[in-house]
């Protein structure tokens, strides 16, 4: 299971949506050449790993605390209720090695850190540096967000923002996709013999599919139709009028960035869940602390990190390189639609989308093993 000075490290999650998007990465950049990985399951210890893996023998348990407790590093994508059993009683135990997890549990907790090391790698760093355990992905739209626009906030430019989102129906995991192509496919069932006949009158069409929206439409996943509707409430509700996601938007994004009180920047707005498969998308409006020129402030974007690309606010450009079709499957981080607003000149617009599976969850993860190991 081991050889010497080559990091072990645990995988759990690893064959879901998260975990399998993690796995493909990390195949693509050779990662595994790196580390042992050990393979752990819920649900069937003792079966194959995978074959990806050369050598890593059977899966172990994951619920088996002293196997996992041999590990000095431990990765992640099982999911909440997992991290809750499981991470306390490791470290009640005296396990000290590193966490890495893609589940929100642990996030805003004091002792650890939100990864995302092309936005924060001296907060990493510095955790690394004092002992900080527990390395937590962000949130999907908070860590795209970033990716995209961190060159003005590293900057210290953003005084606040308003994120309005188009969130994917992967946020909700692997069931919630195959509802929303379920409902896409009942839907167009439902009115196929009038969409082949060019002369059928749309509004009896619209009336049909309404009609199985509201009453024929299977929504076990989301609770209501998503397939042409939207809806405009994700996460759960804190009683204030916000929802999670929404809440998420400014805590998270202070914590990234490290942020103290005196500087915290307040981001707020409202988060919806729209038809896309696995793209996020946000419009911001940001009211800067400086009247940059939208020349400047699209350097900057450009500049900060390898991913961000600015997409020129015309219209092909935006129709073409900033949608949810372009970015899935791809780290880029198109940010378009730059403009000064009416409001005054400290004002702008921008637009942005990033694949919510890759730096919105398993690419941080996937960072920060290589991080802990020395290999980034
Ligand atoms: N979905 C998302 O967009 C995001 C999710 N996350 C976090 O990651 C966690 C995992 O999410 P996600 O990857 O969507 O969860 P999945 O439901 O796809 O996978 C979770 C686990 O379910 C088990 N499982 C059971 N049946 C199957 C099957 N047929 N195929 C694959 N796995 C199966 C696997 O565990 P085993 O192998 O042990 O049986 C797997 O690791 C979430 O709970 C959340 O905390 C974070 C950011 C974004
Ligand atoms: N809540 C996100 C997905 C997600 O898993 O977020 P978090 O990791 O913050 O729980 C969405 O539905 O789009």
């Amino acid at each position: 299971m081991t050889s010497a000075a080559v990091p072990s490290v645990g995988f759990v999650g690893w064959r879901g949506m998260v975990g399998s998007v993690l796995m493909h990465r990390m195949q693509e950049e050779n990662d595994f050449a790196s580390i042992n990985p050990v393979f752990f399951s819920t649900s069937n210890a003792g079966g194959a790993a995978p074959s990806f893996a050369d050598g890593a023998g059977k899966l172990e348990n994951a619920y088996d605390v002293e196997t996992l407790a041999k590990l000095p590093i431990i990765v992640t994508a099982q999911g909440g209720d997992y991290t809750k059993q499981v991470h306390g009683e490791l470290r009640s135990r005296g396990w000290d090695g590193l966490w890495i997890d893609a589940a929100s549990t642990l996030r805003m907790e004091d002792d650890s850190i939100i990864v995302l090391d092309p936005i924060n790698r001296d907060v990493i760093d510095r955790g690394l540096a004092s002992g900080v355990k527990d390395y937590i992905g962000g949130n999907c739209t908070v860590s795209c967000m970033l990716m995209g626009l961190g060159g003005l906030f590293k900057n210290g430019l953003v005084e606040w923002g308003t994120s309005m989102t188009y969130q994917a129906a992967s946020g909700g995991g692997a069931r919630h996709m195959r509802e929303l192509l379920n409902q896409f496919g009942t839907l167009n069932a439902e009115v196929s013999s009038e969409l082949a006949d060019p002369a059928s009158a749309i509004l009896e069409i619209d009336r049909k599919v309404l009609a199985h929206q509201r009453d024929g439409v299977d929504a076990a996943q989301f609770g209501v139709p998503l397939a042409g509707s939207l809806i405009p409430w994700i996460d759960s509700d804190l009683g204030n009028g916000q929802s999670r996601e929404e809440w998420k938007a400014g805590v998270e994004t202070n914590k990234i960035l490290g942020t103290t009180e005196a500087d915290r920047i307040i981001m707020d707005g409202l988060c919806v869940r729209i038809g896309a498969m696995r793209s996020h998308s946000q419009a911001l409006t940001l009211k800067l602390r400086e009247d940059l020129s939208v020349e400047e402030i699209e350097k900057i974007i450009d500049a900060d990190n390898e991913w961000a690309t600015v997409v020129p606010n015309v219209k092909e450009a935006s129709m073409s390189e900033l949608t949810p079709v372009a970015a899935s499957g791809t780290l880029n981080i198109p940010v378009g639609r730059i403009r000064k607003m009416e409001m005054g000149p400290e004002y702008i617009s921008a637009f942005t989308v990033g694949d919510q599976l890759l730096w919105g969850a398993a690419e941080p993860l996937r960072r920060m093993v290589n991080i802990a190991t020395g290999r980034l």
